[in-house]
């Protein structure tokens, strides 16, 4: 459960329950012949008191315990009915992703605490189409409007310049706490302590193991990169071109429904990208995204 202050519920197991004492994000198993969503309503129901009103799956993940594997569903849920209560006697606390105050968590939920910590939207940079001048005072108005992540990627700059820009962008965003990555370049995003890389898809299929130290999301078109990426253990990824866009009016397009069919059973976050605008979150959400990546839509201010 997450509430719109970005806080998530979490649950200590009580007395008696493997794992005792342990946090967890509140749910349970699925019984014979239920849906996950159906299974995540009726724990709810039983363990909070409360009722579902909105829920989007997420995540799924395996995790090998000692004892057994496990396959867990994540959903975010948004939207809820009562105030949740430990009707069990397990004790709750709201809890904000990136500065947990309790523990232990259970040992398969570190990765999807990561994933907590990365914002709904992601903004490419646009600095070719807006020029400079225009381009920093967006990300100034955007950057107190709440964007926390951003990429950098101009690639009609020089060397020099795009280090100059990219230098610019990492110390407006500092302050806010907002994460910069670089596109492709990962000795510049280490040279300017940059918090992560965006991979393209040929660097992606490339790669042999991910680099410690650093953020890294991939830019993946298909099932392939999907599984690559998987198998990796990247941090996110951007799956397009989800619609038509205004520089690619004729792509060939994923669509929503064959965008949500990529992401069953898919284990990292993933941003749509491709013709995305804010009033799309919603949309995406429901796909299974974890938020949306634009560029041109990003940095659009009331008088455009
Ligand atoms: N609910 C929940 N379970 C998790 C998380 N992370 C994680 O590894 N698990 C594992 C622990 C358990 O092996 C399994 C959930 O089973 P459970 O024992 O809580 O299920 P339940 O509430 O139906 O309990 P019971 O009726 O069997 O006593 O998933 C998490 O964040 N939330």
């Amino acid at each position: 459960m997450r509430r719109a202050d970005g806080q998530v519920l979490l649950a200590q197991r009580p007395e008696g329950k493997p794992w005792a004492g342990w946090w967890e994000f509140p749910g349970g198993k699925i019984e014979q012949g239920e849906s996950a969503l159906a299974a995540l309503k009726r724990e709810l129901q039983e363990e909070l008191g409360i009722e579902v009103l909105a829920a989007y799956p997420w995540l799924t993940r395996s995790f090998d315990y000692p004892e057994r594997q496990v396959n867990l569903h994540f959903f975010m849920v948004r939207d809820w009915s009562g105030e949740p209560q430990g009707c069990e006697g397990q004790i709750l606390s709201w809890q904000y992703p990136y500065g947990l105050n309790v523990s232990p968590m259970l040992p398969a939920n570190a990765p999807i605490l990561s994933a907590l910590c990365l914002p709904d939207v992601y903004a490419i940079t646009n600095m070719q189409e807006l020029g400079e001048a225009v381009f920093f005072e967006r990300l100034q108005t955007a950057l107190d409007k709440e964007l926390r992540m951003i990429q950098v990627r101009e690639k009609q700059l020089s060397e020099a310049a795009l280090r100059t820009f990219a230098s610019k962008v990492i110390a407006l965003a500092k302050p806010y706490g907002a994460k910069v990555l670089l596109n492709s370049d990962v000795e510049l995003a280490q040279a300017l302590e940059a918090d992560g890389v965006q991979i393209n898809s040929h660097q992606l299929m490339q790669m042999q193991t991910k680099p410690e130290g650093m953020i890294f999301g991939a830019s993946c078109h298909n099932e392939l990169e999907l599984a690559h990426a998987k198998q990796l253990g990247l941090d996110f990824v951007l799956l397009s071109p989800v619609l038509a866009t205004q520089s690619h009016p004729d792509a060939d397009t994923l669509g929503w429904a064959s965008f949500s069919n990529y992401l069953v059973d898919y284990p990292l976050p993933v941003y749509a990208l491709g013709g995305m605008q804010q009033e799309h979150l919603l949309t995406a959400w429901q796909h299974g995204a974890h938020g949306i990546a634009m560029q041109r839509a990003a940095w659009i201010s009331g008088n455009d």
